[in-house]
C-alpha cells in the first residue's frame, strides 16, 4: 500500500499536488457543514417543542438575552432563518466544492489519458506488435478514469471520512465513553471480519474486471472491424455469444461488488439491532431497574447510530479503492516503467515526433545504406533478416522482391526506423540512423498495402495529420493528380470535401490506396516507400500509377516491395529476397560504381 501511495503521488507536479491538498481542505470543511447542518436540526427542534428550553438552557438564555428578544414567537423565528441560512449556505458551498472537486480530478485524468496515449503512439513499432489494441484502449478509456475516480478520489473521500469519523468518536467519547467504546468496538470486529473474509476477493474482482473490459471491447472490435467477413461467412452468432460471455461475467463481476456494498451497513445493522433486541429481553425477563437500562440503551442506540454512516462510507470506499487498485498498477506500468526503458532504447520509441514543419528537412543527398542488418521479432527463434547489407543511392528507384515471407516488409520496417536491428545499422547519408530518426521521418513517404483512412474527407486524408486551417488544397490537388485520382475528386459533388467513411468504406479498394499514395506525396518527401502499394489496383490504373511514380525518379529515392514483375520494370535496382537473407541484386541502369563492393549476397549480380 506505501508504494502503491507513493507512486500515485509521484504522478503529481508540485502545482498539482497544492491543487489536491486544497480539496482535501475543502472536502474537510464540506464534512463540517454536513455534521453542523445535522446537528442544528436536533436543538433546533427540541426547542420548538418545548420553548422554555430557552430559559432553561444556559446558552439559549444567554443569546435570548444579549439579542434583546422580547417574545419567544421572535426567537424561534430568528432560530428558523438562521437554520435556513445555515443550509443554504451549505448547500451553495457543497456545490461549489463538488465542481471544483471534480475539475482537479478530470483534469488530471484528462492529462494522464493523454500522456498514456502519447506514450502508446511513441512507444517502438516492436511493442504495437506485440500488445493488443483492446488492452491498450482499455487502459487509456477506463483504466484511467478508474484510477482517478476510483483511487484518488475514493482515497481524498476517505481521509475526509476518517477525521469526520474521529470528530464523532471524540465527541460521543465525552458524552458517554462506555456505551461509545463498546459499540466501536463491536463495529471495528465487524468491520476486521469484513475485510478479513472479502479483502483478497474484492482485489481479484479488480484484475478480473481488467481481463473482461479488455475482452468485450476485444470482441466488438473484431465482430464490427471484420463485419463484412462476418456478414458473408454468417459468423454474426460466433462474434455476438463471444462477447455475450464476457459480458455475462462482467454482469456477474458487478453484481458481486454492488452487493459487497451493501453487505458492512446490513451486516453491522443487524448486529447491533440482536444486541438492542438481546438487552430488551434481558430488561423484560429481569422485570428489575427497567428505566436505568432503557437509558443505558438509548446512548447506546444514539452512539452506533450516529458511527454507523460513517463506518459504512469509510468501507465502502476502502472497498472501491481496493477494488482499482490494479487499474492503477497497468497504467503506472505503461506510463512509467515501459516508457521509461523505451525512452533508454536508441530511435524509434524516443519520443514524439514534432511536426514536419519544425525541422530543417535536408533531402536524401548520398544514400541509404544498411550495414550487416540482422532482425529478430520479439520472442522468435529465426531471424528474420540475416547479415544485410546493401545502398541505395539517391534518386535511384529500388525494387525489392522475394517470395512470401522472406524478409521484404522487415526490411523497409527497418529503413523506416519502425525496428531496430538487432545487429548493424542503417546508415542515411553516412549518419546512423538512429542520430537523425526524426529529420528522416520528415524525409519519407510510406505507401502500405492497406491504407487506414480515417473518417472524414478526402482532403483531410491526404493531409493526414494536419490541422484543418493548415491544410494547403492546391497540394492536395497536385497529389491527387500524381495519385491519378484528381480527375474522379473533381468529378465528385463534394470533391475534396466527399467524407470517405469508416475506413474508407465509401470509395473502392483503388480509390482508398490512390488516397494513400497522395497522402504519402504530401509533405513531398524526398523518399518514397511502397509496400505492395499497387497490388490492389487494376493493370491498368497500375501502369498509370507507376507512370506517376516513374516521373518521381531523380526527384525521389524510390524503394517498391512488390510482387507483379510490371510494378517492377522501370526501377534501376533489384534486391531479391529469399528466407530473410538477400541472396541476388541486379542493376538494370545507373552507375555500378555507386553499389558498395563487396555485397553480402549469394547471387551475382547481373
Ligand atoms: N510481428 C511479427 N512477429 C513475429 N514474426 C513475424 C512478424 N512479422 C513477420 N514475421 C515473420 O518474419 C518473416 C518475414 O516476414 P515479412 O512480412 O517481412 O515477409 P514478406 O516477404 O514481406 O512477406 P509478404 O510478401 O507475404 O508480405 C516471416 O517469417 C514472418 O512470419
Amino acid at each position: 500500500m506505501k508504494d502503491v501511495i507513493r507512486k500515485l503521488y509521484g504522478l503529481f507536479d508540485k502545482r498539482e499536488k497544492r491543487k489536491l491538498g486544497f480539496i482535501l481542505v475543502m472536502m474537510l470543511f464540506a464534512a463540517f457543514f454536513e455534521v453542523l447542518g445535522i446537528g442544528l436540526i436536533v436543538p433546533f427542534i427540541s426547542v420548538a417543542t418545548k420553548p422554555n428550553l430557552i430559559q432553561d438552557n444556559s446558552v439559549l438564555s444567554y443569546l435570548y438575552e444579549t439579542l434583546q428578544f422580547t417574545s419567544t414567537t421572535a426567537f424561534l423565528i430568528c432560530s428558523v432563518v438562521l437554520l435556513l441560512a445555515v443550509f443554504v449556505i451549505k448547500n451553495v458551498y457543497i456545490l461549489w466544492y463538488q465542481h471544483r472537486q471534480y475539475k482537479v480530478i478530470l483534469d488530471q485524468q484528462v492529462k494522464l489519458s493523454q500522456s498514456l496515449f502519447r506514450t502508446y503512439l511513441t512507444k517502438p513499432y516492436v511493442f504495437h506488435l506485440q500488445r493488443n489494441t483492446a488492452v491498450l484502449l482499455r487502459n487509456i478509456n477506463v483504466e484511467v478514469p478508474k484510477v482517478f475516480q476510483g483511487v484518488i478520489l475514493s482515497a481524498l473521500q476517505l481521509i475526509a471520512e476518517i477525521v469526520v469519523m474521529i470528530c464523532i468518536f471524540s465527541l460521543l467519547l465525552a458524552i458517554e465513553p462506555i456505551a461509545t467504546l463498546i459499540v466501536s468496538g463491536l463495529m471495528a470486529a465487524c468491520v476486521a471480519l469484513f475485510f478479513a473474509l472479502f479483502n483478497k476477493k474484492i482485489g481479484n474482482r479488480g484484475r478480473e474486471q481488467q481481463n473482461i473490459n479488455r475482452e468485450m471491447i476485444k470482441w466488438t472490435n473484431q465482430g464490427l472491424g471484420a463485419s463484412k467477413e462476418v456478414k458473408v461467412s454468417g459468423k454474426e452468432h460466433f462474434f455476438v455469444e463471444a462477447y455475450r460471455k464476457h459480458s455475462v461475467r462482467n454482469a456477474n463481476n458487478t453484481r458481486y461488488m454492488k452487493v459487497l456494498d451493501h453487505v458492512p451497513r446490513l451486516y453491522i445493522e443487524t448486529l447491533l439491532v440482536t444486541l438492542v433486541l438481546v438487552m430488551l429481553l434481558v430488561i423484560m425477563l429481569q422485570k428489575t431497574g427497567v428505566e436505568g437500562m432503557m437509558s443505558t440503551m438509548a446512548l447506546f442506540s444514539l452512539a452506533a447510530f450516529r458511527l454507523m454512516p460513517s463506518i459504512n462510507r469509510i468501507v465502502g470506499l476502502v472497498t472501491t479503492i481496493k477494488y482499482n487498485i490494479p487499474a492503477f498498477s497497468v497504467v503506472y506500468e505503461d506510463l512509467s516503467v515501459v516508457s521509461g526503458r523505451a525512452s533508454r532504447r536508441r530511435g524509434s520509441g524516443r519520443q514524439m515526433s514534432a511536426p514536419p514543419s519544425s525541422y530543417r528537412v535536408e533531402p536524401l543527398k548520398r544514400s541509404i545504406e544498411l550495414s550487416n542488418v540482422s532482425f529478430r521479432y520479439p520472442e522468435q527463434a529465426e531471424v528474420a533478416l540475416s547479415d544485410i547489407s546493401l545502398s541505395i543511392p539517391a534518386g535511384k528507384s529500388a525494387a525489392i522482391i522475394g517470395e512470401s515471407g522472406s524478409g521484404k516488409s522487415t526490411l523497409v520496417d527497418i529503413m523506416l526506423g519502425l525496428l531496430e536491428p538487432e545487429q548493424g545499422r542503417v546508415i542515411v547519408d553516412g549518419v546512423s540512423l538512429n542520430y537523425r530518426m526524426d529529420e528522416w521521418r520528415s524525409q519519407i513517404g510510406y505507401i502500405p498495402q492497406f491504407i487506414y483512412l480515417t473518417d472524414d474527407t478526402i482532403r483531410a486524408n491526404v493531409a493526414f495529420g494536419v490541422a484543418e486551417n493548415d491544410i494547403d488544397d492546391a497540394k492536395v490537388w497536385h497529389c491527387l493528380e500524381q495519385a491519378q485520382l484528381k480527375s474522379y475528386v473533381a468529378s465528385l459533388p463534394d470533391a475534396l470535401e466527399t467524407e470517405v467513411g469508416e475506413r474508407g468504406v465509401r470509395l473502392s479498394g483503388g480509390q482508398r490506396q490512390r488516397i494513400g499514395i497522395a497522402r504519402a506525396l504530401y509533405h513531398n518527401p524526398s523518399v518514397l516507400f511502397m509496400d505492395e502499394a499497387t497490388s490492389a489496383l487494376d493493370n491498368e490504373t497500375e501502369q498509370e500509377v507507376m507512370n506517376a511514380v516513374e516521373a518521381l525518379k531523380g526527384d525521389k529515392t524510390i524503394i517498391i516491395i512488390a510482387h507483379r514483375l510490371s510494378t517492377i520494370a522501370g526501377c534501376d535496382i533489384v534486391y531479391v529476397m529469399n528466407k530473410g537473407k538477400l541472396v541476388d541484386v541486379q542493376i538494370k541502369s545507373g552507375k555500378a560504381e555507386e553499389q558498395p563492393r563487396p555485397l553480402a549476397v549469394a547471387g551475382s549480380p547481373s
